[in-house]
């Protein structure tokens, strides 16, 4: 086998050629939340069409469910419920593994399927969203589908699938200390703009990339969807096989032994020919802060709001217009010390253990500016137990954030929960698009340091000075 970690995989899987572009490609997995996947499940019901492979087909709640503590089916959107008792329903019915409310497993769905082992290297897998990418730092070849692709690949296995073009980006060289992989994938958008990836499926390599641990490659991966990319994949090492050994759904016995050995095979050839390939240089990265209202309007943390010049090569001048008015902010102005309503640690890109664990650093023995409202939704249950155990909800506790329940929550403003009209919020999500945290509201992304570093001040900071 020659090529790259793409074409091995995709070569694995092609069932048919269709025609010039589009292949038919074998579907190891479906993924599934009740915020799209309920529907798929009712309408393949509805069609008197059973599930091909109920075994390979996994359903969490994660996307409209209440996360404060004590919660029920209720959700703060009136609708909210159907989607949670309509897509447990349909789960049970076709006879699919469920992680509903109230199991140590549930989760958001990016998060959980690694930590169950359901995504595995070389894999095709699917969701009806479009963060399946985070899961390609496994080394699995995963990626986001509508409704009606998803009710084909759970009914048949398959799906007709648009061969994406390849891209390399090597990032090498050492990231400077403070520095990490959200500032990593915010740089590479406001390098790349939020088309930059269109067409493509992104391999991430270098040895930046090599040295991340394996939840910051999915942090990594998981914002390649930012930037329209088909899908990211990292090559899969000894980090993915050390972690997944062990876990729920992870080859056993002498198939493990088998499983690494074809792992192991999974990397781009030396001579394996990309359509596009780029170098990023490691130490030229700072800790980023977005300014605007897509995640591409992002800037080195301590930099000012950049004139429109700056940023014309990307930004419409009518997007870069309506950032600037949306969020109240005017060009040449400090971001650091701009006041801040809100503070959100939590979504599918940054609410991994690791994650908690590194804004707990920051937290420890400080309290939140009075008068902002912070919050932390750790990503899965499993994370918030083992959050638990080590004592760091106490930390964020004692610092006066919230510690929920797992699920979507202010990430995307869809079960209903969400911060106030108009209210700044540093974020430690993907998305900063206009109400994406509830209607008005002003989200800055950025990681979950520099997240709880603003929370103390009140404003937006730079967690290096607190570090
Ligand atoms: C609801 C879902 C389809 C959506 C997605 O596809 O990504 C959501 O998860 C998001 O982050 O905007
Ligand atoms: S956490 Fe946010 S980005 Fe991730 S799947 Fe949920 S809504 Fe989408």
């Amino acid at each position: 086998m020659t090529g790259t970690i793409f074409e091995k995989i995709w070569d694995m899987h092609r069932i048919a050629t269709i025609d010039e572009t589009t292949d038919l490609v074998l579907i190891d997995r479906v993924l599934l939340h009740e915020r799209t996947g309920g529907v798929a499940l009712e309408s393949l019901a509805a069609a008197g069409r059973p599930v091909r492979a109920p075994n390979q087909a996994f359903v969490t709640m994660d996307h409209v469910v209440d996360t404060r503590p004590g919660r029920t089916d209720a959700t703060i959107m009136p609708t909210g419920t159907a989607f949670i008792t309509a897509t447990r329903d349909a789960a049970i019915a076709a006879g699919l593994t469920l992680f509903d409310l109230g199991d140590p497993d549930q989760g958001i769905v990016h998060v959980i399927s690694p930590e169950q082992a359901i995504v595995l290297p070389g894999v095709t897998l699917v969701c009806p969203d479009s963060h399946t990418c985070t899961q390609g730092a496994m080394g699995a070849l995963a990626w986001g589908i509508g409704s009606t692709a998803a009710e084909h690949a759970l009914a048949t296995s398959t799906l007709r699938v648009k061969r994406p073009k390849t891209m390399r980006i090597r990032i090498d060289g050492q990231l400077v200390q403070g520095v990490t992989a959200k500032d990593l994938a915010l740089h590479l958008l406001s390098l790349f703009g939020s088309s930059g990836g269109s067409g493509y499926i992104v391999e991430y390599a270098g040895t930046a990339v090599e040295a991340l641990d394996l939840e910051a490659r999915m942090t990594l991966c998981n914002m390649a969807t930012e930037f329209a990319a088909f899908s990211a994949i990292i090559a899969p090492d000894d980090k993915v096989f050390d972690y997944l050994k062990g876990r729920a759904y992870a080859p056993k016995g002498a198939d493990w032994d088998v499983a690494i050995a074809s792992w192991r095979l999974l990397r781009s050839d030396a001579d394996a020919a990309f359509d596009a390939e780029y170098a990023i240089d490691a130490s030229d990265i700072a800790p980023m802060v977005t300014w605007g209202i897509s995640p591409q309007q992002a800037v080195a943390l301590g930099k000012p709001v950049p004139g429109f010049e700056s940023v014309a090569s990307r930004d419409q001048r009518d997007l870069y217009d309506r950032a600037l008015t949306y969020m109240d902010i005017e060009a040449g102005m400090p971001l650091i010390g701009l006041p801040i309503d809100a503070a959100f640690i939590g979504s599918c890109t940054n609410s991994r253990l690791s994650d908690l664990r590194r804004a707990a650093a920051i937290l420890t023995g400080r309290k939140v500016a009075a008068g902002v409202n912070a919050i932390c939704v750790p990503g899965s249950t499993g994370v918030r137990l083992r959050a638990e155990a080590e004592g760091l909800h106490r930390i964020f506790l004692d610092a006066g954030f919230e510690w929920r329940e797992s699920g979507c929550s202010m990430c995307f403003f869809a079960g209903g929960e969400s911060f106030g009209h108009r209210q700044r919020v540093i974020s430690s999500t993907n998305r900063n698009f206009e109400s994406r945290q509830g209607p008005g509201t002003r989200s800055h992304l950025a990681s979950p340091e520099t997240v709880a570093a603003s929370a103390i001040a009140g404003a937006i900071a730079d967690p290096r000075e607190l570090a």
